[in-house]
């Protein structure tokens, strides 16, 4: 638990961090990078990557970049077993893609931002730790992938929160491997209906459906991500490892085959003119709500 309260801590520095800093104590080396917080409890062999990229912790081409690096060098450390990913943002897990990044830009920076997403979930997809979501704000599109990309998710109980791959109101399309991701969650009948409605979830009906796995109050987010943390770094590495890539791996393989001709999907799909325009009106009308 001490984890937690050193985070809360230093969360209340963010506002200073423009630059990375690095700052090892005792027991707890915590990196504060620009976009995410990490800190390891040594002991426990528990990290907490809290995402702090306000206002909505956008998955921004910078960020997804930090966020890779950031889980690579935790995969790499034999003192880390596990990750707790949440987010130093009030109301806010994550609002997916950066939706600036697939607007108005030229092929190459397409190409190289989807790479990157790519990149990122391959990372948290296949990662040999134990990864727990402890969603504490809205989840949609990039932010649910993250979220469904983990072992186990716990989510606020608070009904202004929601979680779902929404890609379909935007006028774009979820690809394969994100579709593989939640139909692995939740099933292949629910996600059929969720993707093409481009469903977000209430958190009550997020644990219905299954794509949480407990809902707890706001405020103990981070302790019952914690507690389970515990539960399941008492099973053996080598056989919960074994396990979950038995599970993953016909799914990761699957992109990892066409992750050039997906790359080539992406950007042929985001220059059209249409989609251009619908993700235009998109951004335009998220402004309008703010109004
Ligand atoms: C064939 C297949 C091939 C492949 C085909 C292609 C596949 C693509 C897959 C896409 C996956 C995605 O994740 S697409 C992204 C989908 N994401 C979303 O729909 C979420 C949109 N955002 C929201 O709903 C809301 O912002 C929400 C997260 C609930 C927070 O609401 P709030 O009221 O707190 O905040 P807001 O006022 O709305 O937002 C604050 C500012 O952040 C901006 N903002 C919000 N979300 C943003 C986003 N995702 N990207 C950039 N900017 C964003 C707003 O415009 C505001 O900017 P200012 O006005 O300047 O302050």
């Amino acid at each position: 638990m001490m984890i937690l309260s050193r985070l809360l801590g230093c969360q209340e520095q963010l506002g200073f961090l423009h630059q990375s800093k690095e700052e090892l104590t005792d027991s707890h080396p915590v990196v504060c990078n620009r976009n995410i917080l990490v800190e390891l409890e040594e002991g426990v062999g528990v990290a907490v990557m809290k995402m702090k990229s306000p206002p909505v912790n956008s998955l921004s081409l910078d960020f997804l970049t930090e966020f890779s690096i950031s889980l690579e060098k935790l995969e790499n450390d034999r003192g880390c077993r596990g990750v707790i990913l949440t987010s130093a943002v009030p109301k806010i897990f994550s609002a997916g893609l950066d939706i600036k990044e697939m607007c108005g830009k030229s092929a190459e920076h397409y190409a190289e931002f989807w790479r990157a997403v790519q990149e990122m979930w391959l990372k948290l997809y296949k990662s040999n730790m134990v990864t727990i979501a402890a969603i504490n704000g809205n989840c949609p599109a990039g932010g649910c992938l993250m979220a469904v990309s983990c072992d186990y998710r716990i989510m606020a109980e608070n009904p202004k929160y929601s979680i779902g791959l929404n890609e379909t109101q935007l006028g774009i399309v979820a690809p394969f491997w994100f579709k593989d991701t939640i139909a692995n969650t939740i099933g292949h009948r629910a996600t059929e209906r969720s993707l093409q409605l481009g469903l977000l979830y209430s958190a009550s009906d997020a644990l219905k459906i299954g794509i949480v796995d407990e809902l707890v109050p706001e405020e103990k987010v981070l302790n019952a991500a914690a507690a389970t943390m515990s539960q399941w770094l008492a099973i053996p590495d080598y056989a919960r490892q074994i396990s979950k890539s038995m599970m993953r791996k016909p799914t990761l393989d699957r992109l990892l085959t066409h992750r050039e001709s997906d790359i080539q999907n992406f950007v042929s799909f985001v220059t059209k003119d249409s989609i251009q325009k619908s993700l235009q009106t998109y951004m335009e009308s998220l402004k309008q709500r703010k109004g």
